[in-house]
């Protein structure tokens, strides 16, 4: 491109609601960031396994992040917007106002956030029906979709809440409506969190026979009647009121918005790999995985026909790539998982102090502690003792059991930082090993993987990513701009423009290949080993807990 066509360059903002903060950028027409911001957003946790946030706070963030990223540009040359969020569940009122979603009364806190498990009891109940649509959802329903809380909400706030709700929405399609005005819900979302079908439609049945027939009443305008395909232009477009609170111009086109995953999805899964000596070069996309790490990990296979696989949701058709089927895999906790295990040791203190001594992050300085202290053999190998199972959260993939708990073998009385960097490798490897695990029953029902796609927070860290490789024996592909799920966000921005006639065509155009971290095939042996033991952790937990609830 020569210097006057890039001048002549049209751009989109992506905004990324992530679980700790909201992100934004500007990205060009060739997926390029030309500029990034981020912000806290506030998170409660009034209860144990109650999780909630504020649509109001977000949304605020929101438009701290895009005011920030648009500065100095001249704005006529952002032609479209694009949400994605996770997957909570936001609370409003029928003069769109927040309600509480807790004992308190607290309207500020109207979002029951993706990781809450209040809805344990409520999901028994569902998963007992055996109803037809959960065949779609990996035959399991998981706490975290939104039947449950809905459930949840019906039977403990019943006046405060339930009886007032007017708008039930995904916070992706919070947001769309907030900057469109538009009530208009993603297929991503009510198929993936919601029991929609892309071709059937809503399911009165299920809705009745779980106890929620008040939502069939209405035709189901509190959960949503009109559904749009991620990417397709909403309304007229952005509010002259969301103009205002964004900087953006009034009328840019806004995009039917898409769950964080999803979007970290469209950012990487297309990339042309030409010319890295990747086996996926000669492959369909479906040989590829994302997989999307941030506070949790999600692992996105696509596939030409529906592949049903046991404690993986899916498959869902056109949640993410359209005319695709899409299977996800996922850890509930992964990097709070890391986060958990890091601050909870006795060394932290003097972690902390070190790493800022350096100005390094502490996963950083870890990283080279670790590096350190290997000796003569590879770092991965410092934990041939400890051993770590990961679902400190439940297991959402393949397992479907939220009744599974944590465990660690191989503990010591030392509370060094030697010790707390084991600890970590340790973690780390445990998660590598849970993304082997789903892998490993994607395949048996039939998809063939042979690339990983990795993107959000953790794939930063090149522990994280190294071990990732080894352990499952893939190639794994980094892309060019890091905040990859941006990209995703801002390739919905760019269908909505009408600027690139697919989704299909916007993600080959605007995801790239930047880094590949192939696996030390000559490690192979010590992780099989490894992984033997992670599944007979497992094992043994159930066991424990069938001793303990025998007679
Ligand atoms: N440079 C980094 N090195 C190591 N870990 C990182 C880095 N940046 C972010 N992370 C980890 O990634 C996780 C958050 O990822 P992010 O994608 O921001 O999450 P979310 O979308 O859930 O808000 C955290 O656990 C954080 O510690
Ligand atoms: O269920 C999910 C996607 O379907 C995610 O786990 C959820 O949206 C949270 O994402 P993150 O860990 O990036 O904050």
């Amino acid at each position: 491109m020569s210097g006057g066509e890039q001048e002549m360059s049209s751009y989109y903002v992506g905004v990324d609601v992530g679980t700790g903060s909201v992100r934004a950028a500007l990205v060009d027409q060739r997926g390029v960031l030309v500029a990034f911001a981020d912000q806290p957003i506030k998170k409660w946790e009034p209860q144990f396994n109650h999780h909630e946030q504020s649509s109001e706070d977000i949304w605020a963030a929101c438009c701290v992040v895009t005011k920030k990223v648009i500065q100095g540009m001249d704005i006529n040359r952002i032609r479209g917007l694009g949400f994605d969020a996770t997957c909570s569940l936001v609370v409003l009122d029928t003069h769109f106002c927040p309600l509480p979603v807790n004992n308190e009364g607290d309207s500020h806190r109207n979002v029951i956030m993706w990781l809450d498990h209040r809805a344990v009891n409520q999901v028994g109940r569902i998963n007992k029906t055996k109803h037809s649509v959960l065949q779609y959802v990996g035959g399991v329903m998981s706490v975290e979709m939104q039947a449950p809380k809905l459930l949840w909400l019906k039977e403990n706030l019943r006046e405060t809440c339930w009886d007032k709700a007017g708008h039930f929405f995904d916070l992706p399609d919070f947001l769309s409506w907030k900057a469109t005005g538009v009530t208009a819900r993603s297929l991503c979302s009510l198929v993936c969190k919601w029991t929609y079908s892309a071709d059937k439609g809503w399911d009165d049945s299920f809705w009745k026979m779980v106890g929620l027939e008040d939502l069939v009443a209405d035709n189901y305008s509190k959960i949503g009647n009109q559904v749009l395909p991620p990417g397709a232009p909403l309304g007229s477009g952005l509010t002259p009121e969301a103009a205002r609170e964004l900087g953006l111009p009034p009328g840019i086109a806004v995009a039917t918005s898409l769950i964080d995953a999803h979007a970290g999805g469209l950012g990487v899964i297309g990339a042309d790999v030409r010319g890295h000596g990747l086996v996926c070069e000669g492959q369909p996309v479906t040989s590829r995985l994302a997989v999307i790490c941030g506070t949790s990990s999600c692992h996105m296979g696509i596939s030409k026909d529906p592949i049903f696989v046991p404690g993986v949701w899916g498959p869902y058709f056109s949640a993410m790539v359209p005319g695709f089927w899409l299977n996800e895999g996922g850890q509930s906790v992964t990097g709070k998982l890391i986060e958990h295990m890091v601050q909870g040791h006795a060394a932290f203190p003097e972690l902390q102090a070190k790493a800022s001594a350096r100005c390094q992050s502490i996963y950083a300085y870890l990283n080279s502690h670790l590096d350190l202290i290997k000796k003569a053999q590879p770092v991965g190998f410092l934990t041939v003792d400890l051993h770590v199972w990961p679902d400190f959260h439940g297991n959402r993939s393949p397992l479907a059991d939220l009744t599974l708990k944590g465990m660690v073998t191989g503990l010591k009385l030392s509370q060094d930082l030697d010790d707390l960097a084991i600890l970590y490798l340790a973690t780390v490897q445990a998660i590598a090993f849970g993304t082997r695990f789903i892998i490993e029953a994607m395949e048996a029902a039939g998809h063939s993987l042979s690339t990983l796609f990795l993107c959000g927070g953790l794939s930063k860290n090149p522990l994280f990513v190294q071990m990732h490789a080894d352990i499952t024996g893939m190639p794994v592909v980094l892309s060019q701009e890091v905040e990859s799920v941006l990209v995703g966000a801002a390739i919905l921005g760019a269908c909505a423009s009408g600027d690139f006639t697919s989704v299909q065509e916007a993600m080959s155009e605007m995801s790239k290949v930047g880094k590949v971290v192939f696996p030390r095939h000559e490690d192979k042996k010590y992780y099989d080993k490894k992984y033997q033991v992670f599944l007979k952790l497992v094992e043994h937990q159930k066991e424990y807990s069938a001793i303990m609830s025998g007679d």
